[in-house]
């Protein structure tokens, strides 16, 4: 039983759809699942729907008529009959929202974001599922939110283990041995069988909790890129691919914001040592990354580079030092207002922290900090983190720059920084 997961940008246009049917026709005689997600950036559409609606903005309708026409335009690509079924079945699973954009907005928003933005991979493994088919695989949609149960958690719902386990071997298991599954990345449901989502880009994740309950023999999931690269190559020009990885390296990869994997895929790997492969859906039977559990250092040095970071120092009003009954307090602040930090330094007398700016959060964070403490901020900063970094490696990235802040481990630097203001 193998599990692959396609994201949305193998799925953004019909020729993503058909490159991906002829990914799975190559490897039709094993037992197979596979997870999709929404088709390319749709997903982000579906958010500013949401907003639109909870606004009440007089755009609403016309955002979904722009999601609905994105997916009929690949139908269209995809299937010549306009009599074929699939046009129905896409038509019919936009009825819910359409319904619920109807009324007030009276739920919470949380709640409401999940219902409106789920439809995404709904529509995307309809299409997926009928071009299989309609290409002569032998495949079933499947419904995740049948499997996969969360807690009521909107926008990050947290995993039933045992419930999501015991469904996926009752319902899910009996169904792979006779046909190909797909079914969606990013979603799942509560005990009240309401949508829930996992938190963006969560159908790495979702694949993985499919795998592990499976006890899958691998996962696969397939990428824009040749494998995980020792930096993004959207901003890095010179990148190497790694050709393995440890759960390790690739946890601490992904936790500090290299987004080619989400940072929850790796631990239900690890914890049934299923391996892990990245691979590019642009030339599948290129060698990728293969992560597992055999201690490979990464043989470079790795960048991962977050733009837009604030950075706040809080002092003690009286000058004080930071003790443990301030640092608790702090960080009981952060949690409050869901600000995850990206880097901390403390001092006697003040600490520092950088994370990704949003400035409703930043405003109500420094409202509440400045009760006890005196606060200093900035904005428009970059982080760089570098894992098996060595002073040439921080040389490099800090051409031009000026160091606000820099945090190193035996293994790990991270320097906050902006840009050397160079006069003439
Ligand atoms: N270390 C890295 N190696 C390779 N790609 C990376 C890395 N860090 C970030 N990325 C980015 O991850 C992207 C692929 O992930 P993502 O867009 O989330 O895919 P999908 O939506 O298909 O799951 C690449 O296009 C690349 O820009
Ligand atoms: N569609 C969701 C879930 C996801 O993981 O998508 P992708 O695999 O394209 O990153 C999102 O964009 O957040």
């Amino acid at each position: 039983m193998e599990v692959y997961k396609f994201g949305g940008a193998s799925v953004k246009d019909a020729p993503g759809v058909i490159n991906l049917a002829a990914i799975v026709a190559s490897q039709e005689q094993k037992e197979l699942l596979i997870v999709v997600s929404a088709m390319g950036k749709i997903t982000n559409k579906l958010e500013e729907l949401t907003h639109a609606y909870l606004e009440q903005q007089d755009n609403t309708n016309q955002l979904l008529e722009e999601v609905k026409a994105f997916h009929f335009n690949i139908l269209t690509d995809l299937f010549s009959d306009q009599n074929d079924q699939v046009y129905n079945d896409i038509a019919n699973s936009f009825v819910e929202v359409e319904w619920l954009l109807e009324e007030e907005p009276n739920d919470a928003p949380d709640y409401i974001y999940d219902q409106i933005v789920s439809i995404g991979e709904i529509v995307s493994t309809k299409i997926v599922a009928a071009y299989l088919k309609k290409t002569g695989c032998n495949v079933t949609w499947a419904d995740a939110r049948n499997f996969i149960h969360t807690d009521n958690t909107y926008r990050e719902g947290r995993v039933n283990w045992e419930k999501t386990e015991q469904e996926i071997f009752r319902k899910l298991v009996p169904l792979l041995e006779q046909t190909i599954v797909v079914t969606q990345g990013f979603i799942g449901s509560t005990s009240e069988n309401f949508t829930t989502t996992l938190g963006r880009d969560g159908s790495d994740y979702s694949a993985a909790i499919f795998s592990a309950c499976l006890n899958a023999s691998s996962l696969t999931i397939w990428k824009d890129v040749p494998g995980v690269l020792n930096a993004d190559p959207k901003w890095f020009d010179e990148t190497e691919r790694i050709p393995r990885l440890s759960y390790h390296d690739a946890i601490e990869l992904a936790y500090y914001g290299a987004t080619i994997i989400h940072p929850k895929t790796i631990k239900p790997l690890q914890n049934k040592n299923i391996p892990l492969y990245v691979r590019s859906f642009l030339d599948p039977v290129a060698e990728g990354t293969d992560i597992t559990s055999a201690d490979n250092h990464l043989p470079v040095p790795s960048f991962i580079f977050k733009v837009n970071q604030a950075l706040i120092s809080i002092f003690p009003k009286d000058f004080s030092f930071i003790i443990e009954e301030n640092l608790s307090d702090i960080f009981s602040l952060f949690h409050k207002h869901k600000v995850k930090i990206n880097t901390m330094l403390n001092s006697a007398i003040s600490f520092s922290v950088s994370f990704d700016h949003d400035p409703a959060k930043l405003a109500a964070l420094i409202a509440d900090l400045s009760v006890h403490y005196k606060v200093k901020y900035n904005t428009g900063l970059e982080l760089v983190t570098i894992r098996y970094y060595n002073q040439q490696t921080i040389d490099r990235v800090t051409v031009n720059k000026n160091i606000i802040l820099e945090v190193k481990s035996r293994t790990t630097c991270q320097i906050v920084m902006r840009d050397k203001i160079i006069t003439e």
